[in-house]
């Protein structure tokens, strides 16, 4: 396979926001652009996953979901991409590892919506990926309080950083991680499949 990876500068600190984007919406370009602002990230890379593999239901195929998320997230600073089918990597722990072997100058950090903030602690290594790399938790409608409760906020409580100082996240050393309670919008791939018409559309 010929690979396609991004070019990252060295020193650059970059924001990852892995989701199936199935499909992608105005919340994720929301959370995107204000990862940007928050947390003192030079450019984000959109990670469009080849399954959640904690879904049992299989996405739409990944070249239609990447061309809706191209469409969908537009910014001179985010770069949507294949990089977990390039690599063959499914679980973000292996991502995250192989990612920082490659990218050995860059500093990155992931990124997430609050839901998933709440299901963290039933992914595989997460406490390895908790103290690899900084994360920074996006507010998301219904979720604040259940990510803030959460199993993996309980015990790296310590380690939190307060939103008000998210630009320090980027420069941090894992573990660290910062909740911003920033203005939400509560588009969701749920609820677009549910309207239908997107199951439908060819790529
Ligand atoms: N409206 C939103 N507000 C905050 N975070 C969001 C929002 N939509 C998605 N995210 C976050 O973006 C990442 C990728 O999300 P994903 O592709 O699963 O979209 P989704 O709308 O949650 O999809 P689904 O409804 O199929 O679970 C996740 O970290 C998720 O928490
Ligand atoms: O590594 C895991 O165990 C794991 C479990 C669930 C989700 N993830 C990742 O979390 C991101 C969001 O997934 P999703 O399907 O909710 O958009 C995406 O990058 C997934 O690969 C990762």
């Amino acid at each position: 396979m010929r690979y396609t990876m991004p070019y990252a500068a060295p020193g650059q600190v970059i924001g990852l926001l892995g989701g199936s984007f199935d499909p992608a919406h105005a919340g994720h370009a929301h959370i995107t652009t204000e990862a940007l602002k928050r947390f003192g990230l030079d450019r984000v890379w959109w990670l469009v996953s080849p399954g959640n593999p904690l879904k049992s239901r299989g996405p739409e195929p990944l070249p239609k979901r990447m061309a809706r998320a191209r469409e969908v997230m537009q910014h001179p600073r985010v770069e949507v991409t294949d990089i977990e089918d390039q690599l063959g990597t499914r679980f973000t722990a292996q991502t995250v590892a192989r990612l920082r072997q490659l990218y050995p100058q860059v500093r990155f950090v992931w990124l997430m919506g609050a839901d998933n903030m709440a299901q963290f602690h039933q992914w595989q290594d997460w406490r390895r990926i908790m103290e690899t790399v900084p994360i920074g938790v996006l507010a998301r409608p219904g979720q604040r309080i259940s990510a803030r409760m959460s199993r993996a906020a309980g015990l790296y409580a310590p380690y939190r950083i307060p939103g008000r100082f998210g630009h320090l996240l980027a420069r941090a050393e894992a573990p660290a991680w910062c909740f911003v309670n920033v203005p939400m919008n509560d588009a969701s791939s749920t609820a677009i499949r549910a309207r239908g018409g997107w199951s439908a559309q060819t790529g």
